[in-house]
């Protein structure tokens, strides 16, 4: 016998994420029927998106939305022996049974010396989102001066590192000077902070005084209201995420953007890294070889024990987390 402890989310959030918004709960697995297989969870995944989708996605009460990557600890199902480890969709919980189907495996060729955590960050859903938000929507070419924001986090500091691999100048802002000193590990040519500067203008014009050719934008708000008045002309923008704005429960306004559009000629798109599902195994290949020949360094933030989870998640909504934020059993 089987019990699953699992955190539910006991209401919606209104604004920051709190303790008291989630509960843990314990529940007795039933024995396996045929073509089912029973998985323990070895680490799972927080991630933004679970702030702005728990409202669409999850009723009260509901288990917490996530991924994780598991291992199968009974079988009966001959596709998914004891003892594979695969990535799932089965929310914030320690056990689970599953038919199978979105059940990810990990590449066959993962080397033994990498944390298979890394199926969750770099070389997982925040890295395909690197990947191909920066090469397909911005279509970086060598000499671009590439700016993303959030750059120390899971998606940011691949995107940087995506962009030097290709001959770019990549710019990173981040919210402490730790993450900056990472940055700048990791091979960014110009960083700041952009909690202590000045002037978000001037910092953006410091780091690159001709402007951007492209801008990956995890943040939102003021600080992309700052960096559209300074992309080049016939810039690209993908939007990936508006971390700045998931709290808010009355939607910030801003200067209106069309002008910087229109005559600066950008091209302004926002995408959900599942666009590219079908591309996912090419995506995964390179990042996995870039990690290997050690073209793209991987840095996690690892948080001990199921228990601690909820804690976690607001950390890393806080910022607390440099690279992937990543729970442990
Ligand atoms: N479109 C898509 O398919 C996907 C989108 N995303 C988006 O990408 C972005 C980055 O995600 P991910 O890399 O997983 O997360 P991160 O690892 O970057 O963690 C979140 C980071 O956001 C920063 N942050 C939090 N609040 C603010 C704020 N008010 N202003 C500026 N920065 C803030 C913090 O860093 P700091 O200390 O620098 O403030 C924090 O560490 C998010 O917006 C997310 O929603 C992610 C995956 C897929
Ligand atoms: C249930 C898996 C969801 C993965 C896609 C995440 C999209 C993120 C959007 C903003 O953060």
């Amino acid at each position: 016998m089987v019990v699953a402890k699992s955190w539910t989310m006991v209401r919606h959030f209104e604004g920051a994420p709190k303790p008291e918004d989630f509960k843990l709960i314990e529940k007795e697995l039933p024995p396996l029927k045929d073509g089912e297989v029973l998985l323990e969870s070895e680490f799972w995944s927080v991630d933004p998106y679970m702030r702005p989708y728990s409202k669409q996605k999850l009723k009260e009460g509901d288990v917490m939305m996530g991924s994780q990557v598991a291992r199968v600890m009974e079988s009966k199902n001959p596709a998914f022996p004891v003892g594979g480890y695969y990535v799932a969709y089965a929310g914030w919980t320690t056990h689970f049974i599953s038919d199978g189907k979105g059940l990810a495996p990990l590449p066959s060729n993962w080397p033994e010396n990498l944390p298979k955590s890394l199926a969750l960050g770099a070389a997982g859903m925040p890295g395909l989102t690197a990947y191909f938000g920066l090469l397909d929507l911005c279509n970086p070419k060598e000499g671009d001066v590439v700016l993303v924001n959030a750059a120390a986090g899971a998606v940011g500091s691949i995107v940087g590192q995506i962009a030097k691999i290709k001959g770019c100048k990549a710019v990173g802002s981040a919210g402490s000077d730790d993450k900056l000193g990472f940055l700048k590990e990791i091979g960014f040519d110009e960083v700041f902070n952009y909690k202590t500067v000045s002037s978000l203008a001037e910092a953006l014009k410091k780091a690159s005084p001709d402007g951007y050719d492209c801008y990956f934008e995890n943040v939102g708000g003021k600080f992309a209201d700052a960096a559209l008045q300074q992309m080049k002309d016939f810039g690209r923008i993908a939007v990936c995420g508006a971390i700045s704005l998931y709290n808010d429960s009355v939607p910030s306004t801003g200067p209106y953007i069309q002008p910087y559009i229109l005559f600066k000629q950008l091209r302004m798109e926002g995408f959900i890294v599942t666009r590219w599902q079908d591309r996912f195994p090419e995506g995964q290949k390179q990042l996995l070889q870039w990690i290997i020949e050690g073209k793209l360094k991987y840095h996690e933030h690892i948080t001990n024990g199921f228990e601690n989870m909820p804690a976690s998640f607001m950390g890393m909504l806080k910022g607390e987390n440099i690279g992937k934020a990543i729970i442990k059993v």
